[in-house]
């Protein structure tokens, strides 16, 4: 016998989370479904446990910057405290109930199973089927690409979640994909003494963002001890005690572990979407901008293909609550001002556009740069000091459309340039800004001007 909520929730990642979390707030009866662990990537193997493994190995990086500019130090990296803080603080040894409790807490009655959509708004979980009269949403994010590489598939290789997990680190570790996971792990491996070898099969790392960002990132990562090869695709893996990865132009590169961080997919297998009339065999789950993929359908977060980020996923759930909900005025998800950030050291963020990417939709392009060494805030700064601002302007309506701030915090430098993108506001009024002295921000300052 199906018993009658309002909405089902399949998918509990940080998308699900909020969407079922400020749902059953808003006084509905909701359903939250996950086979694994409420908060999903981002808690447990994602953002948070990397960021801590960052912050650890810039501490360590900037000891290491003493030398010569406040008197002498010496460090010695070690694991074990990393390793502890993201088990006992992080991820509380991957156990969600703190998770759990919150969600309950909020009214929603959670399953931990995997769900089957059986028909046009009914679920199927375990042995319960619940008929949704609202709809259902889908928030099933995504699972790490394996690539069909010769000899990889039972190999031992490590994803994402191996790499968070470990308590004690290799002595050399292949990394397959230059991409925000595998650079950001890499550096943290190399910091803490990692041989550490990329192999990227574009011709350059960070391929989504500005070439400029390419550079750097591979440039400073080098001088980090790692090796780049970069335009040749692993053709085989062989594994013997060691793995060992041919590669396109006829050499190898060898490491005690490999981690396969080439992309991510979705995994709607046994989803049951073609009940709903949504293509399962399409890359994403295609939705419009108020997230609705089909007749009271919404899905929200890594599975719509839209910016694989938590910030998107959040941003996207508070539109499909919104319009769930009937909100008066609810917004419709916009996405020309989308910000990100690879927390390589130095960070490199970007918003909207790359510089190739407004030339492609045939916009009236003009660009500045400036170097983050060349201000005078760089300058003071000296050991870890790289870095550029990058400013992509809409000529003919006298706009930013996109802008890269690459540098020590530029993540945080970022935040001007974001608002700037999201609210277009004119690049006559952002020249007329005081920008404090001596700030990393006032690099753009000087890039605007050279517009
Ligand atoms: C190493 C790493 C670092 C990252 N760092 C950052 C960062 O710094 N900043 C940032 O913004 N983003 C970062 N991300 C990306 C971020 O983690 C994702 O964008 C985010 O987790 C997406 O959330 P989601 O809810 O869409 O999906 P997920 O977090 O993937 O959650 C989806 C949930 O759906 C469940 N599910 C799947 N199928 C079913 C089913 N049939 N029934 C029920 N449940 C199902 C899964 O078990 C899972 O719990 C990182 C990712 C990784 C891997
Ligand atoms: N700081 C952040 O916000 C952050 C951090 C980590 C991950 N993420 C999110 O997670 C998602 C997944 O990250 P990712 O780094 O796995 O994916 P990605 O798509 O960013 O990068 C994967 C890289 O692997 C390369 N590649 C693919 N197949 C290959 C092969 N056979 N051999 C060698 N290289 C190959 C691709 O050319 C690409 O450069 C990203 O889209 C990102 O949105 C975000």
């Amino acid at each position: 016998m199906a018993e009658q909520v309002d909405v089902v929730v399949i998918g509990l990642g940080v998308g699900g989370e909020e969407t079922a979390g400020r749902l059953a707030q808003a006084g509905l009866d909701v359903v939250g479904i996950d086979p694994r662990l409420v908060g999903g990537e981002c808690p447990y193997w994602g953002c948070i446990p990397s960021k801590m493994m960052i912050r650890a190995a810039n501490l360590v990086a900037e000891t290491r910057r003493v030398d010569g500019m406040a008197g002498r130090a010496t460090v010695e990296p070690d694991w074990a405290p990393v390793a502890r803080r993201i088990r006992d603080e992080a991820t509380d040894n991957w156990n969600d109930q703190v998770a759990v409790d919150r969600l309950v807490g909020k009214g929603v009655t959670f399953l931990r199973e995997r769900a089957t959509i059986t028909a046009p708004g009914t679920v199927q979980a375990g042995d319960r089927t619940f008929e949704a009269s609202k709809g259902i949403v889908v928030a099933t994010g995504t699972v790490p690409v394996v690539p069909p590489i010769e000899g990889l598939a039972g190999t031992p290789f490590w994803t994402n979640h191996e790499a968070i997990e470990a308590d004690t680190l290799p002595a050399s570790i292949i990394v397959l994909g230059g991409g925000a996971i595998g650079l950001e792990l890499a550096q943290v491996f190399a910091r803490f003494g990692v041989a550490v070898t990329v192999v990227e099969a574009a011709d350059r790392v960070l391929v989504l963002e500005e070439p400029e960002s390419s550079a750097l990132a591979q440039e400073v990562l080098e001088r980090d001890g790692i090796t780049f090869r970069t335009g040749v695709r692993a053709e085989a893996v062989s594994y013997d005690d060691g793995f060992t990865v041919r590669l396109g132009d006829g050499s190898a590169v060898t490491g005690e572990k490999l981690l396969v961080a080439t992309g991510r997919r979705t995994d709607v297998r046994g989803l049951g979407l073609d009940a709903v009339g949504v293509d399962p065999s399409a890359r994403f789950v295609a939705v419009d901008e108020q997230l609705r993929a089909a007749s009271n359908v919404w899905a929200v977060g890594d599975v719509t293909g839209i910016g694989a980020f938590t910030h998107n996923a959040m941003y996207q759930a508070n539109v499909a609550v919104l319009d769930i909900l009937g909100a008066d005025g609810a917004p419709r998800a916009r996405y020309h001002a989308m910000p990100r950030v690879t927390f390589t050291d130095p960070e490199i963020g970007a918003v909207g556009l790359t510089e190739q990417q407004a030339r492609d939709q045939g916009l009236d392009v003009r660009t500045a740069i400036t170097q983050i060494p060349d201000s005078t805030r760089g300058w003071i700064h000296k050991a870890g000091n790289e870095g550029f601002v990058k400013v992509v302007m809409d000529a003919s309506r006298g706009v930013l459309v996109g802008a890269t701030s690459a540098g020590p915090v530029g993540g945080e430098v970022l935040s001007g340039l974001a608002v700037a993108v999201h609210a277009a506001v004119p690049v006559k009024e952002l020249q007329q800004m005081i920008f404090a002295y001596p700030t990393f921000h006032r690099a753009y300052g000087e890039a605007l001007k050279n517009l």
